[in-house]
């Protein structure tokens, strides 16, 4: 990953370190266009809370737009953020941004006691592997049901699912093509840990594992999903959601899950 490093980290503006612009980082996070990162996370966490993906403050989206990451906060009602509580961060970074930890930032909202979600190293995982422009994290019940429904074996999980037509929404490792109906879908799935942002190296191994895989499952938590665009992501993250309630379902009712035979 390149290294640059902002020169500051100031509430209000913020030297870029190359001599002579100064932002004013507020403009960074206001504007009138609803797509607008800064606009279209708070709206996305709204619908993503009633669809029960982000409930009790966890789960969110992060999206990278040109040389900027946009965060939520962290432990906060995601569906009540507003754009003025969104992080951004430079996609440049000399490490892994890690929450509480030393990083390079660029805009801090100016709303005291906010830090950025502790989903952040687990975005930069896909905006970094995959060049992913978008990352959403849910805790939907589909998903967690079906981490369980797929224990491990020598260490290892994952979850398979052939012959539906919703597969034709999930794009090769999240940014390539869109898979044909006759593609066998498989979607690594990860021990979950205490602290959200210790998964972070095994979601990257899982990655570095299923090079195709859109998405990767966290037992017992939840899922991380990423797409190409804003709108690639929520596509698949709606594709797989669906996927992922009907496995449930199929397997409940004792029906394969490959094969098309059912
Ligand atoms: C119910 S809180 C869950 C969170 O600790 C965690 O799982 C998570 O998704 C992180 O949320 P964040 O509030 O963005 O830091
Ligand atoms: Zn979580």
């Amino acid at each position: 990953m390149a290294a640059t490093r902002p020169e500051a980290s100031l509430v209000g503006a913020v030297s870029m370190g190359n001599g002579n612009a100064v932002e004013d980082v507020e403009q960074l996070v206001r504007s009138d266009d609803p797509e607008h990162p800064a606009n279209l996370i708070c709206e996305l966490c709204r619908d993503f809370y009633k669809l029960g993906w982000v409930t009790g403050t966890g789960g969110g989206i992060s999206i990278r737009h040109g040389d900027h990451v946009y965060l939520a906060p962290s432990g906060v009602q995601k569906e009540r953020i507003h754009p003025s509580h969104i992080f951004v961060l430079p996609f440049a970074q000399t490490a892994v941004p890690k929450p509480g930890s030393q990083r390079d930032f660029l805009r801090i909202p100016t709303k005291k006691g906010l830090k950025e979600s502790a989903c952040t190293p687990l975005f930069w995982n896909a905006f970094t592997m995959r060049d992913a422009k978008a990352c959403i994290h849910t805790h939907s019940q589909h998903a967690v049901m079906l981490t369980l429904l797929h224990p491990a074996k020598d260490g290892q999980a994952s979850f398979r699912i052939s012959h539906q037509e919703m597969i034709k929404g999930i794009r090769i490792g999240g940014v390539g093509k869109t898979l044909s109906y006759h593609d066998t879908l498989e979607i690594p799935i990860i021990e979950n840990t205490a602290d959200e942002e210790d998964l972070t190296e095994g979601m990257a191994e899982a990655m570095a594992k299923y090079p195709d895989a859109p998405a990767v499952l966290v037992r017992r938590h939840g899922v991380y999903i990423w797409g190409g665009s804003w709108e690639q992501a929520k596509t698949q993250a709606e594709c797989l959601d669906y996927l992922f309630e009907i496995a449930v379902k199929m397997r409940l009712a004792g029906l394969p899950l490959e094969g098309g035979d059912a």
